[in-house]
């Protein structure tokens, strides 16, 4: 018998992301935890942290399940890029990506009924054009910039900004497929 799936995430696009994949959690419970980043602490282990501090939250209050959950950061260098907090802070990430590369790490954990973790770090590379003053003032005018790390959506209109992309796409979108089916089918749950 499978374990019922929950998915730790109050993130839509994570939801439609694994139903691409044709997995359908049993159940949908945001993760409520702390979620600013160590003194110095790097992009890819913030996104790494995060994911298994989310699993691990909900498997405490969803016993036997398979609980799955995923952290997306941002980052430049040693910067972290979160979510913005308001649009000077998203005109700042902007200007910071402009004819810039940078990288998409999401973090996937995964816990079992029998509490063990399972992880994945995935890590995309994104080379933006250069902004212009204009591009910038009409992409802060809308709303994509909010409630997503970098203050971008590159299944919207960003997409039009990449140069370069190498990588899993769906990993900056927030949950990379390709490794979640490994880890779905690695527990038996996903099969073949
Ligand atoms: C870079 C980028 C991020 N994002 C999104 C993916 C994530 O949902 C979000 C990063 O925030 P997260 O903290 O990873 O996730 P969340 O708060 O949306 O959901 P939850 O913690 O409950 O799972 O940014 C895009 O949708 N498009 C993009 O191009």
């Amino acid at each position: 018998m499978r374990p019922p799936l929950v998915l730790a995430s109050a993130s839509p696009r994570r939801l439609e992301l694994l139903a691409r994949i044709g997995v359908v959690p049993d159940r949908v419970l945001p993760a409520d935890i702390d979620e600013t980043p160590g003194k110095a602490e790097l992009p890819r282990l913030l996104a790494a942290r995060l994911a298994a501090a989310k699993a691990r939250a909900v498997a405490a209050q969803a016993p036997g399940a398979l609980v799955l959950a995923a952290d997306t950061v941002v980052g430049v260098g040693r910067r972290i890029l979160g979510k913005p907090a308001d649009a000077a802070e998203a005109r700042r990430f902007l200007e910071l990506l402009s004819g810039r590369r940078h990288h998409v790490y999401t973090g996937v954990a995964l816990v079992t009924p029998d509490g063990r973790l399972r992880q994945r770090l995935v890590d995309t590379i994104l080379a933006f054009q250069r902004l212009t003053e204009a591009q910038m003032a009409a992409y802060l005018a809308g709303e994509e910039w909010q409630g997503v790390a970098g203050g971008y959506q590159i299944q919207k209109s960003a997409e039009a900004w990449v140069r370069h992309l190498g990588g899993s796409h769906s990993n900056v979108v927030g949950l990379p497929l390709f490794e979640t089916a490994q880890l779905l089918r690695g527990v038996g749950w996903l099969r073949p």
